[in-house]
């Protein structure tokens, strides 16, 4: 077991990092958490099971339970939703002292974070991720929200969890094609902050894809602990080091919008995203074609895809990227790769070279 602590002041927490301990969620949420009482866990169709296991454990632990299930997938991060999570929150009798358990992937943290965020103005939240994305990614820093269905994540609020439970075994009835997605926001932390880190994913990508337990571990405990760092420094994304953690994801906000949510996973979408981002900033002359052919030769080795579908309009992709969260009075805001580990927030990227990267597909 291995814990990485977010240090945030009074809304400090631990990420628990376990190869598998089904039964530590109840003691977990319970230490956390003395006050609550009741706790409300959050599960879509494919994470039942282990909602049903987390419950026992929590009502073995001395909570009252109860259990809502969403469909599974991006749709589900909507307003049709979010209200049945309030509608099963009431029927709990659900006060201020109720933990919402979100397990699941990143749809149910953000989609069950936002019910406790806004629900009686803010409720505890305790995060158990059970894909590779949400372990390494949205089940930490306090992000939670849902789709606007002509934008991504434009509705949502900052709400820290109490903690973060992350049992890796979990993993092992997570489907290829959503762990794979999740690795794009691994190769991210390498590219953005730790050139090393990536340096090992590009040694370790076979060990990685074949998750053994040794590789999950490492690319697990490493990206937490790079995305709690950034967060501990900008948890509201006011001075622009937080902004860094969007690495590809003003391309990827667009393809998700574009293609129809859930046609892309998010994390495939990061994946183009990250490429397009490499590609525009050697168009800027920002780096080398070196490190724009390691990244996608490590994208590749990943079996992550690298180029958009040809059928998404460039007009309709840049209107959607011009009302990006980042973006100030309609201008495209990207962040871009200035050397391998460091990124930088870029305005004022000319259009013509946005439109020539979407178009070279
Ligand atoms: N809040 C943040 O900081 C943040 C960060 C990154 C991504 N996100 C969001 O996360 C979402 C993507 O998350 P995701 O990739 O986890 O997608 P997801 O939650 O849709 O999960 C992917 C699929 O795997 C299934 N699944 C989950 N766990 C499983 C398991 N253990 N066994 C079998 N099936 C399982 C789900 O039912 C779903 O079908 C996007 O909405 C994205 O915007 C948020
Ligand atoms: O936590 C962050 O900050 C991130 O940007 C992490 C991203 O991987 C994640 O996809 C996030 O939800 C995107 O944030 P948004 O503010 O652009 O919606
Ligand atoms: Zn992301």
């Amino acid at each position: 077991m291995n814990t990485v602590r977010v240090n945030l002041g009074s809304r400090s927490y631990d990420i628990v990092i376990t190869p598998g301990d089904p039964a530590g969620i109840g003691p977990f949420v319970r230490s956390a958490l003395r006050k609550a009482s009741t706790a409300l866990v959050v599960c879509d169709a494919n994470t039942q099971a282990h909602g049903r296991t987390v419950e026992a454990t929590l009502t073995a632990a001395g909570l009252r339970t109860g259990f809502a299930t969403v469909p599974a997938g991006e749709p589900s991060k909507c307003m049709e939703q979010l209200a049945k999570l309030y509608d099963a929150l009431y029927d709990l009798a659900a006060d201020r002292s109720t933990a919402v358990v979100a397990v699941g992937g990143g749809v149910i943290g953000d989609l069950a974070g936002f019910a406790a965020a806004s629900y009686n103005r803010g409720l505890p939240l305790v995060m158990v991720p059970t894909t590779s994305l949400s372990m390494v990614d949205s089940s930490v820093g306090g992000k939670t929200g849902i789709n606007h269905p002509k934008g991504k994540n434009l509705i949502g609020a900052f709400h820290q969890p109490a903690g973060v439970w992350i049992d890796l075994s979990y993993l092992d009835t997570l489907p290829e094609r959503e762990f794979l997605s999740g690795l794009a926001e691994v190769v991210k932390y390498g590219v953005i902050l730790d050139a090393e880190f990536f340096a090992y994913l590009e040694a370790n990508a076979a060990a990685v894809r074949a998750r053994t337990p040794q590789a999950l571990a490492h690319i697990v405990s490493r990206s937490c602990r790079l995305k709690a760092d950034v967060v501990e420094k900008d948890e509201h994304e006011t001075t622009g080091l937080r902004a860094i953690l969007n690495y590809g994801h003003t391309f990827a906000h667009a393809f998700e919008t574009c293609g129809g949510y859930g046609s892309l996973l998010h994390g495939e979408a990061v994946s183009i995203g990250m490429e397009c981002a490499a590609r525009l900033a050697r168009k800027m002359e920002l780096i080398g074609a070196d490190f724009v052919a390691r990244q996608t030769k490590l994208l590749q080795a990943i079996a992550l895809p690298i180029v958009p579908p040809a059928q998404w309009p460039t007009d309709e992709l840049i209107a959607v990227m011009r009302r990006d969260k980042k973006a100030v009075g309609g201008q495209m805001r990207f962040i871009l790769p200035t050397q391998l580990g460091a990124v930088k927030l870029f305005d004022n990227v000319p259009e013509p070279l946005v439109r020539d990267v979407l178009e070279s597909r």
